[in-house]
């Protein structure tokens, strides 16, 4: 993506929120879990939020679902074991009987069609694991997802306003975040891409692949075969993971020649992997540290949008790549939708509510989208200015060309004596006829780059090239239904807004004939005042709790990395020799680029033998699965006089070195000091637990 200028004047628009809730997966139907035993609730509860038949769990016959979704008011209400149920309003809410179709039309559309018309868009897709983000964004071949659906939209556009007047140069690139790399998932080897950008100008990535495209299904085809290179996996709660955030940008220009104008219009596709408990994705140790970083990324995503929906002065868009990432889509030169994915399931209650109140804090940033006009990055401008060139330059070979030559030598005759000057008049004529194929070549050469230049670009009325061609009866079709879910979208507005009307209206209208009316009005909104005070402080015990849980978590988290590092530690303790260790120990680990580095090598360490050889006394490298344990190393030795110690020091540098850079060593009562600690034992109790 290239680095466009800001625009000068926006109007405010908010982030627009909905919420999808999926249905009960047949495992959460199945399978009894012990929170629904534990919170099974002596209310019949339920009814209060359905009137179907509830789900009940096979074994403890208790309900599972929490979750109820208003469609109409775009409210979803969740069942609280604990106290009060919880209501959130949206921009819209879909329950699980709602197609991706619907929410497409009424949702999705308009940003896409203001993409088509020069602004910048985006939508991302947020929420716990398994809750139904892919399926959302992608789809699969049956149910196609919100980005399949805009490259048809895209193209159908395309095609209908096609025109000689008007040219589309249709780009896209597709990239991952995984494990805080960008990676360019169009690329043959998933190329590490840096993200640079200015506070004002948003991010920019200098090497991105950018795959030009003719149709709807050749993007398709473009998010295939980057789908093949995103980082997957299985977990506990989803058997196809995202293991990574997987950003698909596409970008659109567009050419008008009676205003001489170009417009881009950039649309960013997002579909984040998905917070996730260790306790219930069941995650294994190379789960681990993918788990950490997705989870890190998203509390950054979190308290960005809580910096933005409390207008803090300082919103914390570095702390992460995902952040800087989305900086243009939070607050920035965009039209953004959040699709706030959710489960039914009471299992899931406590991520269910930190989805619902992250989504419903985002439905107060505010982003000031302004058409992009005739940007300095546009590549329908460069290729235009290219053709021009091209052409100019074929012309004037053509005009040269034209021009009369020097006629050809006559072949000499035979009374031209000299051989001689046969040879060279030959030669110059072999000399003028490659010159003039080379010319040719070059002019077909010059040809052949217009051509190419110009099937890039999307011209003409008719489309000649063009696919998936919509007929008249289908356009007005697809009006019609954007009328409608435009009028819908108004509905839910009007209806929050009556329920509001109407709470604070009952109390405006009312007048008071008597002082006891107004003793007892009054009383009656201190009531509604003290029920609203208790539910704050609800909420707050039960932030606090889901704070408590989540630094629980993350201790958890921690422990077992550590673990894992201690049994890897163990394992170099004892199969490393003991030559290769300050080699070890100049191993430092650079935070920035997240890998391991080795400090230049001082040129007096010996050289590191192979692991296992070392030890194992000249067995091969396969014996080290086979060993028999070692015997235990010493845990003391005799004190060393001091001028011995002094030239040992001395004669052996590599020996210092190991020591400078070990942890110091206690010393034993009595003047014995204690072997140096392995790496193993220097980590002593931590994460155990
Ligand atoms: N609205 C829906 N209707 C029917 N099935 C759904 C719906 N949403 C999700 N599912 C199913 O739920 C499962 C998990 O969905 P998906 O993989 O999209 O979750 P996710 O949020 O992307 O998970 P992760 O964050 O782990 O990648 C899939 O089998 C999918 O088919």
């Amino acid at each position: 993506m290239e680095k466009s200028a800001r625009p000068r004047t926006a109007l405010n628009e908010c982030v627009k929120v909905v919420v999808r809730c999926r249905p009960l997966s047949e495992r959460e139907k199945n399978e009894g879990y012990e929170e629904v035993k534990k919170a099974r609730p002596e209310q019949k509860w339920y009814e209060r939020l359905s009137t179907k038949t509830p789900v009940t769990n096979k074994k403890f016959d208790a309900p599972l679902q929490v979750v109820k979704v208003w469609p109409e008011r775009g409210a979803v209400q969740v069942y609280n074991p604990k106290g009060q149920d919880k209501l959130f309003t949206y921009d819209a809410a879909y329950d699980c009987t709602a197609d991706t179709q619907t929410m497409y039309d009424e949702m999705v559309r308009p940003l896409v069609a203001s993409v088509l018309d020069g602004f910048n868009g985006c939508v991302f897709a947020y929420g716990q694991t398994g809750t139904g983000k892919t399926h959302t964004m992608e789809g699969t071949a049956e149910h196609e997802g919100v980005i399949p659906r805009a490259f048809r939209h895209m193209w159908a556009h395309i095609e209908n306003s096609a025109s000689p007047d008007v040219t589309h140069l249709v780009s896209c690139s597709y990239i991952e975040l995984y494990l805080e790399d960008v990676r360019d998932l169009l690329a043959k080897d998933c190329k590490k891409l840096t993200i640079r950008g200015q506070e004002l100008n948003g991010f920019y990535i200098p090497e991105m692949t950018s795959v030009v495209c003719k149709s709807a299904a050749e993007m398709v085809r473009v998010m295939r075969a980057g789908n093949r290179n995103r980082a997957a996996g299985r977990t506990d709660m989803n058997e196809h993971s995202s293991r990574s955030h997987a950003v698909f940008l596409v970008t659109v220009e567009t050419a008008h020649r009676k205003t001489n104008r170009i417009r881009v219009g950039k649309l960013n596709l997002v579909d984040l992997a998905g917070s996730e408990r260790q306790r219930k994705t069941g995650a294994s140790a190379e789960r681990l540290r993918e788990a950490s970083r997705i989870n890190q990324a998203l509390s950054s995503l979190g308290n960005v949008i809580s910096a933005l929906a409390e207008n803090s002065p300082h919103v914390p868009y570095r702390d992460s790549k995902l952040t800087r990432i989305l900086q243009d889509s939070l607050g920035g030169n965009s039209k953004t939708i959040m699709i706030a994915n959710i489960g039914p399931a009471s299992y899931n209650y406590d991520e269910t509510i930190t989805t619902l109140r992250y989504a419903h804090r985002a439905k107060a940033i505010k982003n000031k989208p302004v058409r992009n006009e005739d940007p300095k990055d546009a590549k329908l401008r460069e290729y235009q200015a290219e053709i021009e060139r091209l052409r100019t330059l074929i012309e004037q070979r053509r005009v040269v060309d034209k021009k009369p030559k020097r006629p050809a030598k006559p072949r000499p005759t035979p009374a031209d004596n000299s051989e001689e000057e046969t040879v060279s008049i030959e030669n110059e004529n072999i000399l003028a006829e490659s010159t003039i194929e080379q010319e040719k070549n070059k002019t077909e050469e010059l040809e052949h780059q217009i051509r190419a230049l110009e099937e890039r670009l999307v011209q003409g009325g008719g489309g000649k090239d063009l696919l998936n061609n919509l007929n008249e009866t289908q356009l007005i079709l697809e009006q019609r239904n954007s009328e409608i879910a435009e009028r819908k979208k108004r509905e839910v507005e009007m209806q929050q807004k009556i329920e509001l009307e109407e709470e604070t209206a009952t109390i405006v209208t009312n007048t008071f004939t008597t002082l006891q009316q107004e003793v007892d009005h009054k009383t009656q909104r201190l009531k509604k005042c003290l029920s609203k005070y208790a539910c704050l402080r609800e909420e707050m015990v039960e932030q606090r709790e889901a704070h408590d849980s989540e630094r629980r978590e993350l201790e958890a988290l921690q422990a077992a990395l550590i673990a894992e590092l201690r049994r890897r530690l163990l394992v170099a303790d004892s199969f490393l020799p003991d030559a290769g260790r300050p080699a070890v120990l100049r191993a430092r680990y650079n935070e920035d680029a997240d890998v391991w580095e080795l400090r230049e090598h001082s040129g007096v360490e010996p050289l590191v033998s192979r692991p296992g050889r070392g030890r194992c006394g000249g067995a091969g490298a396969e014996n080290v699965l086979a060993l028999a344990p070692l015997p235990l190393p010493a845990t003391t030795r005799p004190y060393p006089r001091r001028a011995l110690a002094h030239q040992q020091s001395a004669a052996s540098p590599v020996k210092k070195e190991a020591e400078m850079e070990s942890v110091p060593v206690p010393r034993k009562p009595g003047g014995v000091r204690a072997r140096p600690n392995t790496a193993h034992q220097r980590l002593g109790t931590a994460g155990v637990r």
